[in-house]
């Protein structure tokens, strides 16, 4: 499923099965989420546990379904759709709960996603769920997602969650009950100043800030996120995108909600994919350590994500934002080649030889580029970089975490850092860097990547979220596609193969410059 297709209606949707209560008051459950998943372009199809009788403010009774009756429902589904997604809201009791293991279990493998928000009450405070330890511990380990606000996280762990320790020590522990990834949301966790939401898998932690807002009257928060993010899986996202852009989905419905006073702020409205740079959340990975020795502690310059509301300076600016054609090469020699042709812009990337021969290219190409209007920057070699004065230095996500930004940034040395999607993109816009490239955008022979080609509708959206940071494109991108990339609106256009393998690289430099509108 490509972005073109969650734009165009008429493109046939993938399926998510909504397993939860109705909410006849329409705030929450399976309306809540059906509506989320079309707002999404996504079709839900709905297999209900139980129907509760409540308002925006009280609820007054539940009746809920047999097993046997959610077994029938399951079957006809099955019978005429395949789900690419589950999400499953409130379960009412054990039997219920037990009947969804064994029915999730016996999925043909590669089973679809399946997403947990394990719904204890209403918003209004009535109970939905009666589960025991062993079956939330069953469901735990066959889903593939839970996503507990901190008081279903207590519940769901009989732990105390009233601080970051506990939260975190509340989400390992779901974990080594069999939980195969937790993402917390922290709008009750009223000791946070901003609103915090935790991404725990045994691999890694992801958080994702955003400052709080006023909740106003908005129902069924929950059961959108976890819809979202049950709709962005399907949609083709890694897991830390759709996080992050489920994330952004909510906060943007909720500034709706609270600016609007034409709808029933209870409902929300529909708003679409969400494209408003301060809707998204920042976001900051960490490997997941030992409870003991891991700390919370958002350091600005050493883990490089600060609160949102830490000012950090920006690193120096280019001193020219339209960089056109971005030639990425690997020797003293292209660049001498390539500078005849004016660019503006050129990229030292060596991954073989001594540091003493690196150095010493660096050096030449730092002379060969002092006097000229092009802006030499040098991969992965910041501290030479930094020491022998080069204009910038290019880092990957994984250098960030090693490199001293703060030294670059006080050496006046720009930073353009490498980017694969949303979560990233929003880990690094809120350093500041000189620029921001995004890739890769269609397949490359050249280096080969952890991720998919992210194609030409991500790309626009990618430029549309840096506002105000120059972007950079990269990966795979020739003559035929170089049109297609220049109308994103990136400002610079980096290319290896299509200069560097072919017969004439000049020819090629002025050729692709013209076809992207650059000449
Ligand atoms: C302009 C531009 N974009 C991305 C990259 C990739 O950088 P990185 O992630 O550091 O990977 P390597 O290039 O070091 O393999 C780049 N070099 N330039
Ligand atoms: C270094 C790098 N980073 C992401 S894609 C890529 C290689 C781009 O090379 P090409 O332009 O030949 O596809
Ligand atoms: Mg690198």
């Amino acid at each position: 499923m490509t972005d073109n297709a969650l734009q165009q209606t008429a493109v046939k949707q993938p399926v998510v099965w909504c397993i939860g209560g109705i909410d006849s008051s329409g705030g929450a459950g399976i309306t809540r989420d059906a509506i989320t998943l079309a707002d999404l372009k996504v079709h839900a199809c709905v297999i209900t546990t139980q129907a509760t009788v409540q308002s925006n403010t009280v609820m007054l009774s539940k009746e809920s379904m047999t097993a046997s009756a959610l077994n029938q429902q399951w079957q006809v589904l099955s019978e005429s759709t395949q789900a690419s997604a589950i999400k499953i809201g409130a379960i009412a009791n054990d039997e219920q709960a037990l009947l969804l293991c064994a029915r999730i279990q016996s999925l043909a493998m590669p089973r679809p996603f399946v997403v947990w928000d394990p719904v204890l009450r209403t918003s209004s405070g009535g109970k939905l769920s009666e589960l025991s330890e062993p079956v939330v511990e069953a469901l735990l380990n066959t889903v593939d997602l839970v996503t507990p606000n901190t008081q279903e996280l207590s519940w769901l762990t009989n732990m105390p969650v009233k601080t970051d320790d506990s939260l975190r020590a509340a989400a390992y522990q779901l974990i080594e009950n069999g939980a195969h990834a937790v993402y917390i949301k922290g709008g009750h966790a009223s000791w946070q100043t901003q609103a915090c939401d935790t991404f725990v898998s045994p691999t890694q932690t992801i958080q994702f800030t955003q400052p709080r807002k006023d909740t106003g009257k908005l129902r069924g928060t929950g059961c959108m996120l976890a819809s979202a993010i049950a709709a962005f899986v399907v949609h083709d996202y890694c897991i830390e995108d759709a996080l992050t852009l489920a994330n952004a989905y909510v906060s943007q419905v909720r500034s709706d909600s609270c600016s609007s006073s034409a709808h029933t702020p209870a409902f929300g409205r529909c708003v679409g994919f969400p494209r408003n740079p301060a809707s998204f959340p920042l976001v900051k990975f960490s490997p997941r350590e030992p409870l003991a020795t891991q700390t919370f502690s958002l350091d600005a310059e050493k883990a490089p994500l600060p609160q949102s509301n830490t000012v950090i300076s920006p690193f120096k600016t280019l001193t020219q934002t339209h960089l056109g054609l971005y030639p990425v090469v690997d020797s003293v020699e292209w660049i001498e080649r390539l500078l005849p042709t004016g660019t503006n812009i050129i990229q030292f990337r060596v991954k073989q030889g001594t540091q003493e021969d690196i150095r010493q290219q660096i050096k030449e190409a730092i002379a060969l580029t002092k006097h000229t209007h092009c802006q030499l920057f040098i991969n992965d070699y910041w501290e030479l970089a930094v020491e022998l004065g080069a204009f910038g230095v290019h880092l990957g996500q994984e250098d960030i975490d090693t490199a001293d930004l703060h030294a670059i940034r006080k050496a006046g040395t720009r930073l353009g850092i490498s980017t694969h999607g949303f979560a990233e993109i929003q880990r690094v816009r809120q350093l500041k860097p000189s620029y921001i490239a995004l890739g890769h955008i269609f397949p490359t022979n050249t280096k080969e990547m952890p991720s998919k080609p992210q194609g030409i509708e991500r790309l626009s959206k990618y430029v549309e979220l840096c506002e105000g940071i120059p972007t950079v494109a990269i990966g795979g991108i020739n003559l035929a596609r170089i049109a297609d990339v220049a109308k994103t609106g990136v400002n610079g256009i980096a290319v290896v193969s299509a200069i560097t393998q072919v017969d004439d690289p000049l020819h090629a430099f002025y050729a692709l410059s013209k076809e992207a509108g650059f000449a």
